[in-house]
């Protein structure tokens, strides 16, 4: 076809650039069971590593005897802390400051610890040492309970730091205290409080759970004794920064570790962190001279590597009569478990919950976070929610419904009034951020109008009144959640992990023929990385997205970066592939106008190439202009045609959304039904439409586990008693409610293509609004907050409380 036969239109479609539909690539080799995951990548004699775990939560080891676990057939070597020791790696450092052990040292702190770690020709040999390998144990006092945690007569649990007066974020109050964090004006906030009209207080607890992704941790670790070099592959979120943290606690020289992410079965944030299978197989294949592989089963993921959340939260509102928030005060008792290996930034110790004054624009706030160990498992990572927003986003979202409810007034009407203004953004918020851009009112219209939030409202007074009369046993909530997210992590002038500016890059390199190939510091684990970079990159370089190939965890062939979590790869890395595409076309337009026998100003970028301007019919397109770049550069200008960026963001990303549900309850079952779940979400430019409805899918659908049943529950004794699918909610599409997609665009004034993150919204303002509804249900027989999660059971127990059930 000749240019002048195809339309604009044509050429565009053609691109499949950003805002197409474009269908996931990567769904190719998964839909046919293709993909190439840890587990699939076997070397020659290769060996399998497992653990031998604590049964106890809080215990003194007292002795292990490898001995008969040494003569069963195909175990090679069983290590122990003390083996360990031998090499520096007893211990290693966490991303928060702290230190853990990598196998128990002297004591156990958690049920399922890793006490020592069996290598054997196959797993099953494996597992048979590590019943032959004899621990003798002796039983510690156990502490459970965050809340008591700091009790004078509490058991000691970090005797390795009992006497150390301060933590990696300052002083320490007690032996089980981490940190206190704070944040914002305390006197400011007190003195708002003493003139309010108005105060509620709530204890809100957002429960422990866990990210679980189908494919669980796993690496293969395998030392080339003659090279001096470590390969490593695994199910890494983020393979720089563990290139980086093996070669500091290794000593192998950076450039003699190869870390490789494969294809990754969902991460959700359980594969940012190191854990100690990653180094017992590192150790094991330098000690075997074997390749090592550690393949975590669910239980063992569910238990011993990072949970999320497990923060207990009492939020105060302070308002007039007429419902306009005049100060926020919340305090936090954050449970760390044994060791504080929580995956934030290094500078925020309980991440960014500083994001607590949410939507509203509330005049002073102040914040207080402590940090404490319990006898439970490690961790704290986001799990879908950048760097405990989740947590921050159900308290402010749930405790506006309790100012609501105390105020008589509507919780939309409340959320209206008290937005934060569009004429005020970029805003500064209480708590020390800038929301960069936003439209709240907006999307909570179209919110209401789209779901007839006032015919709802209706329906739910009839169906009370119904109730009443004793004609009905169901009762309907309404659960509205208006979320704010802050994404991006981040600005090297507050984010860093260890001590790396938290940037994000890409390089893209032009072949002659006109297609080309970019490379990334992120690494996709679900999220299609592979189909909406190279959407970028069309727009920005009018190159076909089919042309460019996507590339991700490789630590040899790609550029450093910080890795995908925290819904920060569009706001960070999507930023670098427009900078570095545009660097290309700067060099294209120079190419071009050579070409052209033109200036290079006398030229306009028109979708697929450079067109002079006002004579559109000399034209270069990308295509041409590549193949010039190899074969005949304008003089004194090298040939080639590529760019690295390395971008190091100037702000977060502030994305939001209006979320609505309506569900009905059983009062004498507590069984609930959602009955429709609208949500919608501004995540500004918008790269990939279906892979966006896709995210919020997914998000929405991990939101509703977690609100609606998932959690990890200890008893009394320290014991996970829900430990494995079998209790640990998973909903399947059984379960899983219809949802209704919407979204408004309010694009992001400081990053280059206008995108905020996404990924991560749907569980911010998912969770909330399950929560919200089964409150909003309640509310009217007087209750005004019902912890979570909120299973059949507890809303059973809820409505027997409050005098439903006779
Ligand atoms: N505006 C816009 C935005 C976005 N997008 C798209 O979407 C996605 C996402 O993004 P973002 O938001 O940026 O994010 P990222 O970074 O990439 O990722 C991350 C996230 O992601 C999510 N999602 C998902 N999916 C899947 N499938 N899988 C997974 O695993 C996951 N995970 C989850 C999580 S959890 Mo964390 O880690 O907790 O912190 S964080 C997170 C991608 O593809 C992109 O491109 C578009 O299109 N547009
Ligand atoms: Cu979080």
């Amino acid at each position: 076809m000749n240019e002048m036969t195809v339309t604009r239109e044509q050429r565009e479609a053609k691109l499949e650039g950003m805002g197409c539909k474009r269908k996931r690539v990567e769904d190719i080799r998964f839909t046919q069971g293709k993909g190439n995951y840890v587990d699939d990548v076997k070397l020659p004699g290769m060996l399998h590593g497992d653990f031998v775990r604590s049964p106890y939560p809080h215990a003194r080891i007292k002795s292990i005897d490898k001995d008969k676990a040494l003569k069963v057939p195909g175990v090679l070597a069983v290590l122990t802390a003390e083996d360990l020791k031998g090499v520096n790696l007893a211990w290693m450092p966490t991303l928060a400051g702290d230190v853990q052990m990598v196998l128990a040292d002297g004591k156990v702190l958690f049920q399922n610890q890793e006490v020592a770690f069996v290598v054997a020709t196959d797993r099953y040999a494996a597992d048979d040492g590590i019943n032959a390998v004899e621990v003798e144990y002796e039983a510690l006092p156990v502490l459970i309970d965050p809340f008591h945690s700091m009790d004078p007569d509490a058991p000691v649990l970090r005797e390795d730091i009992k006497d150390k007066k301060d933590g990696a974020h300052g002083p320490r109050k007690h032996p089980n205290h981490i940190f206190e964090w704070t944040v914002g004006d305390k006197d400011l906030t007190d003195a708002a409080f003493r003139k309010a009209e108005v105060t509620i207080k709530e204890l809100i607890s957002y429960h422990r759970t866990h990210p679980s992704p189908l494919e669980t941790c796993q690496c293969l670790c395998s030392f080339d004794k003659v090279k001096g070099e470590l390969t490593i592959w695994g199910t890494f979120q983020a393979p720089h920064v563990i290139r980086t943290v093996v070669a500091l606690i290794s000593k192998i020289p950076e450039h003699k570790i190869h870390v490789i992410s494969p294809d990754i079965g969902g991460g959700f944030g359980n594969k940012v962190g190191a854990y100690p299978g990653y180094i017992c197989s590192a150790v094991a294949s330098i000690v075997t001279g074997k390749p090592v592989k550690w393949v975590e089963d669910r239980i063992e993921n569910l238990t011993s590597t990072s949970f999320a959340r497990d923060y207990h939260m009492t939020a105060e509102i302070a308002a007039t009569k007429e419902g306009k928030v005049t100060g926020l005060r919340v305090h936090v008792l954050a449970d760390h478990g044994a060791f504080d290996a929580c995956a934030d930034p290094s500078k925020w110790p309980a991440g960014f919950f500083n994001i607590v004054t949410g939507s509203y624009d509330f005049p002073t706030a102040h914040l207080a976070v402590d940090g404490v160990y319990t006898n439970k498992a490690p961790g704290g990572v986001a799990y879908r929610c950048s760097f405990r927003v989740t947590e921050a986003a159900y308290c402010i979202e749930r405790a506006m419904d309790i100012l609501a409810q105390k105020l008589g007034m509507d919780p939309v009407e409340l959320r209206l009034k008290n937005f934060i203004r569009p004429e005020q953004f970029p805003y500064h918020s209480a708590l020390g951020w800038e929301y960069d851009s936003g439209d709240y009112h907006t999307a909570m219209k179209k919110m209401m109008e789209t779901v007839d939030y006032a015919g709802l409202r209706r329906e739910q007074a009839e169906k009370r009144d119904a109730f009443k009369r004793g004609e009905t046993r169901e009762i309907m909530g309404l659960g509205v959640s208006f979320f704010t997210e802050i994404v991006g992590a981040g600005p090297s002038k507050n984010c860093d992990i260890l001590g790396i500016a938290m940037f994000d890059s890409c390089e893209i390199r032009l072949h002659p023929t006109g297609s080309g190939i970019a490379r990334m510091g992120t690494k996709s684990q679900g999220q299609g990385h592979e189909t909406t970079w190279a959407q970028i990159i069309a727009t920005e370089l009018g190159i076909p997205a089919d042309d460019i190939t996507v590339e991700e965890g490789n630590t040899d062939t790609a550029p450093y970066g910080l890795g995908t979590y925290g819904s920060r790869s569009t706001p960070v890395a999507g930023a670098a592939i427009a900078m570095a595409a545009r660097k290309i076309r700067a060099k294209a337009q120079m190419i071009a106008a050579y070409m052209l026998e033109i200036h290079e100003d006398d030229l306009e970028w028109d979708i697929d190439g450079f067109r002079v301007k006002g004579l559109p019919e000399k034209f270069k397109s990308m295509k041409d202009i590549c193949w010039a770049a190899y074969n005949a550069p304008p003089p004194g200008l090298e040939p080639g045609l590529e760019a690295v960026s390395y971008y190091d963001p100037p702000n977060m990303t502030y994305p939001f959304g209006a979320y609505l549900c309506v569900m009905d309850i059983d009062v004498d079952t507590g069984v609930y039904k959602v009955r429709r779940f609208y949500a919608l979400d501004d995540c500004g430019t918008r790269i990939n439409p279906m892979i966006i409805e896709g995210q919020v899918h997914g998000g929405l659908t991990e939101a509703f586990a977690i609100a609606m049943g998932q959690e990890i529950r200890y008893d009394n004794d320290g014991n996970v008693v829900t430990g494995s699918f079998m209790d640990f909610f998973m909903p399947t599409a059984v379960e899983t409610p219809h949802w209704e997609t919407d979204f408004t665009v309010t694009p992001s004034p400081h990053h280059p293509i206008g995108a905020k993150g996404v990924g991560e919204s749907p569980n911010v303002g998912g969770v909330p609004a399950f929560s919200n509804a089964v409150n909003d249900a309640f509310s009217f027989l007087g209750s005004t907050h019902i912890q979570m999660p909120h299973d059949f059971w507890r809303n059973w127990q809820a409505a027997k409380r409050l005098g439903a059930i006779a």
